[in-house]
């Protein structure tokens, strides 16, 4: 008989509720994410993706519902997590590697060191962020989330600024990041591409609520000319437009 292995729950959500003044973002969400799975989440603009992953990140209280991790439920600040947003939020006075060690005890340097290896930076550490790429900046802020050994990466739009070939690489380069550090990884997006292209699901949101929970079941390294990977992409799009279009129908 096969045995599967235990899937340790990390982040669960149940019945999440939140809205500013009159206006309900999430209504009723409810999600599971296991240890080590990279989740993405896609929906279209103001759906609520940024605001999901504040309330995973403990910067932002629910209205109603409950959201637990490692089956204990969050009250505050989530500790386990790091979370790298769409502009780097670097600071311009600082030099790279003071940058990475913001936050850091002791032994701040030698491990901000690592940190910047781990991202092809390490070269660039003297610098001042003034005088890197907008993809260089981003590598930055990706170091200085890994720092921390963080549990739990969130990761909200973080390469929606970037060139086409060098987010290629960015998404290449956190993937096999994510595969030799087994952190947890949730990645809001509008690229439903970028989606397939890292995710081992892919959640959409509509309504308030998960409309759609799709597993890619695609080896990695992810190739993008393998014949499913577009069949992905078809399958999940279809379903945003399709709804969008039904949508415009009935108006
Ligand atoms: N602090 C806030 N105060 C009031 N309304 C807010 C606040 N933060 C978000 N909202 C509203 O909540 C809704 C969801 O916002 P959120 O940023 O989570 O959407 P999103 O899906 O991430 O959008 P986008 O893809 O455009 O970034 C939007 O209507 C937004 O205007």
């Amino acid at each position: 008989m096969k045995v599967i292995p235990e899937q340790k729950e990390h982040v669960l959500l149940k019945d999440v509720q939140k809205g500013y003044g009159d206006r309900t973002v999430l209504n009723g969400l409810e999600l599971s994410i296991h240890k080590g799975e990279f989740v993405a989440i896609v929906g279209k603009s103001g759906c609520g993706k940024s605001t999901l992953l504040r309330l995973i990140a403990g910067l932002e209280r629910l209205n109603e519902g409950v959201i637990r991790i490692n089956d204990k439920p969050l009250t505050q600040l989530n500790e386990h997590a790091r979370i790298m947003f769409q502009d780097g939020r670097l600071l311009p006075w600082k030099r790279v590697i003071d940058n990475v060690c913001i936050g850091l005890a002791k032994d701040a340097k030698a491990k901000a060191k690592i940190a910047l290896r781990q991202v092809g930076l390490e070269d660039r550490m003297k610098e001042y962020p003034a005088k890197l790429s907008g993809g260089q900046k981003q590598r930055v802020a990706l170091a200085r989330a890994l720092v921390h050994d963080p549990s739990l990466l969130l990761l909200d739009e973080p390469l929606g600024a970037l060139d086409a070939l060098t987010r290629i690489e960015m998404q290449d380069l956190i993937a096999s990041l994510w595969q030799k550090n087994k952190f947890t990884s949730i990645l809001v997006t509008h690229d439903v591409e970028e989606a397939v292209a890292m995710a081992d699901r892919v959640i959409l949101i509509e309504n308030g609520k998960v409309s759609l929970n799709q597993v890619i079941n695609l080896p990695r390294p992810r190739q993008r000319t393998h014949p499913a990977f577009s069949m992905y992409l078809e399958e999940i799009l279809g379903r945003i437009m399709d709804r969008q279009q039904k949508k415009n129908f009935v108006m």
